[in-house]
């Protein structure tokens, strides 16, 4: 059992993972305090920035000699892969810590095992402590970690009637000047926005977080646009230099079982490229495909008091047939913006409907 002082370590720990907060991603936040045996810190530290060192490191860089004997109090199981630094099981080791106290395991299958590793060498191991306050200021990443892939959020702008373009194809603007500042800041909480070529054809859109003058962000997500065969005309304004672009083929990524881009490896590619949230901004195709392979985790709707009667859906083909195959969504938020309506819900399983996920 953990001991009230490295409880209370854990707590400061948590704290400082925090400092990384804004710097530390696409790795995880992470603190560490190591404690010498008769509960006093002797050493701090944190992870600050990808390539940096790890927060046990700079802890037990803080604690020099005194880490012989003592207690190291980490928020995550520390890693035991070299990565751009070494593994943390072996700079603990080395320092000569005799107890490692974590709150979450590490779920990432290079990382993980650290607290196996560590037994292994007769360090005395204990995790779960404050796991819940540890899991909170890190959970973009354990969720990206967890699945192996971003958290994906689709984003769609609709009329009343539930249509995303008139008949013509024009969809510029469905929605106010407000609620496309929302999305704006929508792109600016995530590290992909992603774009089927369609709308990329349709559209040639930019993609990238702006003010509402026009000026770019300093930090732009990567733009994604998915393009079974690299239709992308060149001299469209998401391959400006406003931002990185990613063109998403099949000759890079396989095709899937519709014929067009493999969306697993899609997935896959995106955290393979630091991506731990991405926003899918349509359109209806690519939307209804990622659906179908249970790519999407939230969705955000902007919907617009307004009404077509003709025109593309917000949403294609998503594999539905049927009524009790539909998606079922919990509604986890709704509120004005401007003129507009903004609805942010999460699916649940498959064909729940609504009365029976009350019952
Ligand atoms: N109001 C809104 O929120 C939005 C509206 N729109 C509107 O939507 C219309 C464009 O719609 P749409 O053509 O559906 O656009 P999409 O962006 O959904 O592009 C669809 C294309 O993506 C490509 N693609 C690549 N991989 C896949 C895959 N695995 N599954 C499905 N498609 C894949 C396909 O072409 P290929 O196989 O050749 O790669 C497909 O034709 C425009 O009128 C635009 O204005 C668009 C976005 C948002
Ligand atoms: N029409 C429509 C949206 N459309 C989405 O915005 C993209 C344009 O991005 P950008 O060129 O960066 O401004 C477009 O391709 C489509 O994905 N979004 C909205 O919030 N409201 C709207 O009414």
């Amino acid at each position: 059992m953990a001991g009230q002082a490295e409880v209370e370590a854990m707590r400061r720990a948590v704290q400082l993972a925090q400092r990384g907060a804004a710097t530390a991603s696409p790795n995880p936040v992470v603190g560490c305090v190591v404690l010498d045996p008769d509960g006093r810190t002797v050493g701090e530290g944190w992870h600050e920035r990808p390539g940096g060192p790890h927060a046990e490191v700079a802890a037990l860089r803080a604690a020099g000699a005194a880490a012989r004997g003592a207690t190291a109090v980490v928020t995550l199981e520390p890693c035991r892969h070299t990565g751009r630094t070494g593994p943390c099981t072996r700079a603990l080791l080395e320092a000569g810590i005799a107890r490692v106290v974590y709150a979450v395991a590490d779920p990432s299958a290079v990382a993980g095992g650290g607290a196996e590793q560590l037994r292994a060498a007769g360090v005395a191991v204990e995790g779960g402590v404050l796991a819940e306050e540890a899991e909170a200021g890190n959970a973009r990443w354990l969720t990206a970690a967890r699945l192996g892939r971003p958290q994906i959020v689709w984003k769609y702008a609709a009329t009343l009637d539930g249509r995303s373009a008139a008949a013509d194809g024009t969809s510029r603007w469905i929605t106010s000047p407000q609620a496309r500042a929302d999305v704006h800041a929508l792109r600016a909480d995530v590290d992909a926005v992603v774009a089927g070529v369609g709308t990329v054809l349709a559209d040639d859109p930019q993609l990238t977080v702006r003010a509402p003058d026009g000026t770019p962000a300093a930090r732009q997500p990567l733009r994604v646009v998915v393009d079974t065969a690299g239709r992308t005309p060149t001299g469209s304004c998401v391959l400006d230099d406003t931002a990185p672009t990613w063109v998403a083929t099949a000759a890079e990524l396989g095709v899937g079982p519709d014929g067009h881009v493999d969306l697993q490896a899609l997935a896959r590619g995106l955290y393979a490229r630091g991506v731990l949230r991405a926003l899918v901004e349509g359109g209806p195709t690519l939307a209804g495909a990622l659906l179908r392979a249970g790519l999407v985790d939230r969705v955000v709707g902007y919907v617009a008091p307004a009404l077509l009667g003709a025109g593309a859906p917000a949403l294609a083909e998503a594999g539905v047939a049927t009524i009790a195959d539909a998606y079922r969504l919990e509604l986890l938020d709704v509120r004005r913006v401007g003129p507009d309506v903004r609805l942010e819900a999460v699916p649940r399983a498959r064909g729940a409907r609504q009365d029976e996920a009350e019952e």
